[in-house]
């Protein structure tokens, strides 16, 4: 007789939270506990073993709604084990597990799995090399030399090919090309051969001559790398960097000594804007905007606002060049109207428009068909997957994935995406206690033969810039590994031999999507990525192939007959022990054996319990803040509080959050006004505490209090103070809105 549904066995060993064979039960044993469990369904609502037993279908029979029901934040999921009753006292890990205790009843009341009906729409491609050196440029032989034989590249990518003449002839540029093409050098190479030459030599003290914004500090530093490296024949033209998490003291030593060439982000450059005197931009020749359309999203405006205030306020003469594998209506836009003669260039013309050899990629910035910018590239080597799976088995599913990918295939190296902080935090936590083994301290419920050949990491904006920095370089030089993180890494990181990215939380847009998956397959590598979705979300495939953006499906089955291949899952068997195949029942208990494992972790203390409550928390905040047109497949309603406090290791739904969620949804009810306001509020808030910020809370607070204080309409203090011809951030005329981005004013180029 197989093992209960959602039932484990006494398991005299307390460590020993899943049962393993050498610690059968005896048959008197064995009949005290069969007993047990017998008592056990008969005080509760799951129906009987033999009935479950007979369940042939790897989901329940019974059909349930597609989308989850929308009982959110009120009823009780199940009947489970309070998290009192296991938290007390069993931080030792050395509680004793009741007879038959009620675990999960994981494949019960989940909603139907829809049938996918993807559209199949034709992939936007792009060529990624050309057949042309870099000897056909002409650039310095000592800069051609350095990228053979330091970057040890011989031809030009087809962005690069198209992009550093143009940008060597002096013009500006808005340059798009897909993910992992080559669009660092396609602007470091110019800026380099333009500075080298010029007439009179640059002396580290002239400051600034090319100013590189990029979004995260960890783009930063790699663009930082590929700068100094181009730079080694030219010792004399000094680059540096400029991103938060060092301390500014420092930070200011070094822009008093001389930065040549200036890679910065938003955040901290407008810190240092505002509080170094040793800071100014007269000598500017460039300015690049890398992952510009990230760049100029809410919450950078106001810095950029402010950078290019004291940009333009000390120099106008400027080459400006704008990349990104995903520019938007809005950065062309900007471009139409503000870059001086700009050129647009687009691999994706050139692969489009092979009949046409003449028009090539190239073309004066025009606009172009909104079809057109809609569409993103996606690298040809990249396998894009999706798989939908009900809240309640989620979390085994991610884990099953992770399993399946680092403990039986060699070399996988992942990168997962979670929509906050907390919940990277949480499953690190979780992964580390629970699958991993080799430390000596596995958790209450880890897994007796979890692998040694896991190995988790985690990246997101909360943790300090040291770590940041040390988990960025270990996961580069990896050669497997997973990486739990926030979209602090979905754009511009060149991690190199990524296989797998995996999102467990739906992007906010389709240009983020593109990004994400954009980390693995890069310069013509292979790779894959896997979009988890639940039932109710299944809609979002749709809107992907609206993008021109195609997915397959695997089977959620598929993910968790891994766990059949483990005998660490395998559930106790009493009664006859006869071998038989593996099936669909095989698999729902073993998935329930991991489930118990997760579960057990989180209720083993009471600060598990309340870090797994917090992420839970974190998770509803970030569904709640899905853009408007994506509203109608993420909405908050359609999420069962029950079963998402499951992919949590929650046995039941904590009321405090029903509690929370009901008292604000009336009192938002009341004041519609207030609720408006609200929102947008913690959009801000959402935004402003994301990753992207310069890492220095108080020029957080200092930029809110600011426009506050100055109203809408208002100009930068730094502007006023330095009587700076300021823009018109926030007045009518100046701000249209386009795409979810305000419009940037005229004349910021
Ligand atoms: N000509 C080349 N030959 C070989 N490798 C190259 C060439 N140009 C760039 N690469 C390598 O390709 C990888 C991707 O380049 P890069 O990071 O510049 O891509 P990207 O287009 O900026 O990507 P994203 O849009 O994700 O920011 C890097 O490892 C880089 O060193």
């Amino acid at each position: 007789m197989a093992a209960a549904d959602g039932v484990l066995p006494h398991v005299p060993e307390s460590r020993s939270a899943v049962p393993t064979t050498s610690s059968r039960p005896r048959p008197a044993q064995s009949r005290r506990q069969a007993a047990a469990t017998k008592r056990k369904y008969q005080a509760s609502s799951e129906a009987p073993l033999a009935k479950r037993r007979s369940e042939t279908s790897f989901l329940p029979a019974k059909k349930t709604a597609a989308k989850e029901t929308p009982r959110a934040f009120k009823g009780k999921a199940q009947k489970t084990f309070s998290p009192k009753r296991s938290s007390a006292g069993a931080s030792d890990g050395n509680q004793e597990r009741k007879p038959g205790i009620k675990t999960s009843s994981l494949f019960k009341n989940n909603p139907e799995i829809p049938e996918l009906h993807r559209p199949v729409v034709k992939q936007v491609q792009e060529k990624v090399f050309t057949s042309d050196a870099f000897q056909a440029l002409d650039l310095h032989p000592h800069l051609i030399s350095t990228i053979n034989t330091v970057l040890k590249m011989s031809s030009m990518t087809s962005v690069q090919k198209q992009s550093i003449p143009v940008l060597l002839e002096g013009r500006d540029a808005l340059v798009r090309s897909q993910t992992g093409s080559g669009k660092t050098l396609a602007y470091c190479i110019p800026v380099v051969q333009s500075l080298q030459a010029m007439k009179s030599k640059i002396q580290r003290g002239d400051g600034p001559y090319a100013l590189i914004l990029v979004p995260t500090r960890e783009l930063a530093l790699q663009s930082f790398d590929t700068v100094q490296k181009l730079l080694k024949p030219f010792t004399w033209i000094v680059p540096g960097v400029l991103m938060g998490g060092e301390k500014r003291k420092s930070e200011k030593a070094r822009l008093r000594k001389g930065i040549n060439i200036l890679i910065a982000t938003p955040g901290r450059l407008v810190d240092h804007i505002k509080s170094t005197k040793n800071i100014h931009f007269c000598r500017l020749r460039w300015l690049i905007l890398d992952e510009a359309d990230r760049i100029l999203d809410l919450g950078f405006e106001k810095d950029i606002t402010v950078i290019l205030n004291a940009i333009n306020a000390e120099c106008q003469e400027r080459q400006n060049v704008l990349l990104s594998a995903t520019l938007t209506e809005g950065v062309t836009w900007l471009a139409d109207i503000s870059l001086h003669d700009p050129v647009s260039i687009s691999v994706l013309d050139e692969s489009h428009d092979q009949s046409n050899p003449e028009s090539k990629g190239i073309h004066e910035a025009s606009p172009q068909a909104g079809d057109e910018l809609d569409s993103f590239a996606i690298p040809a080597s990249l396998e894009q997957y999706v798989t939908v799976v009900p809240s309640k088995l989620r979390l085994v599913s991610l884990a099953g994935f992770v399993l399946q990918k680092c403990k039986f295939e060699r070399d996988q190296k992942l990168i997962i995406f979670f929509s906050s902080c907390e919940l990277v935090d949480f499953h690190y936590n979780l992964f580390l206690q629970t699958l991993l083994s080799g430390s000596g301290a596995l958790a209450p419920g880890g897994l007796p033969c979890a692998s040694t050949r896991l190995k988790f990491l985690r990246l997101h904006g909360d943790l300090e810039q040291e770590e940041r920095t040390a988990v960025f370089q270990e996961f580069s030089h990896s050669k497997s590994g997973v990486l739990l993180c926030t979209d602090v890494a979905a754009r511009g990181l060149d991690l190199p031999q990524v296989t797998w990215i995996v999102q467990y939380n739906a992007p906010s847009s389709p240009a983020e999507y593109i990004h994400r998956i954009g980390r693995t397959a890069r310069i013509g590598c292979h790779g894959s990525s896997l979009l988890i979705l639940a039932p109710s979300e299944a809609e979002y495939v749709n809107s992907l192939a609206s993008h021109k953006i195609n997915v397959s499906e695997i089977k959620m089955e598929d993910i968790l007959s891994v766990l059949t291949r483990d005998d660490c899952f395998k559930g106790r068997r009493w009664g006859s022990q006869k071998p038989r195949p593996v099936g669909p029942q095989d698999i729902r208990e073993r998935a329930t054996v991991l489930q118990t494992v997760f579960e057990d972790y989180v209720h083993s203390s009471e600060r598990t319990v309340a870090g797994a409550k917090k992420a839970l928390q974190s998770f509803i905040r970030a569904y709640a803040t899905y853009p408007r047109e994506l509203k109608h497949i993420f909405h908050i309603r359609s999420l069962h509080l029950g079963h998402v406090a499951k992919s949590f290791g929650l046995r039941d739904a904590p009321k405090n959050l029903s509690a929370l969620a009901t008292k604000k949804k009336k009192a938002n009810l009341k004041r519609p006004d207030l609720h408006r306001r609200t929102q947008s509020k913690q959009r801000l808030a959402e935004i402003l505490r994301s990753e992207y910020s310069s890492g220095m809370e108080t020029s957080v607070t200092k930029v809110r209090e600011q426009s506050k204080r100055a109203g809408p309409g208002s100009q930068p203090r730094s502007a006023i103070r330095s009587q700076r011809p300021a823009l018109a951030v926030g007045t009518n005329e100046s701000r249209k809105p386009c795409g979810g981005t305000a419009r940037l004013p005229r004349k910021w180029f």
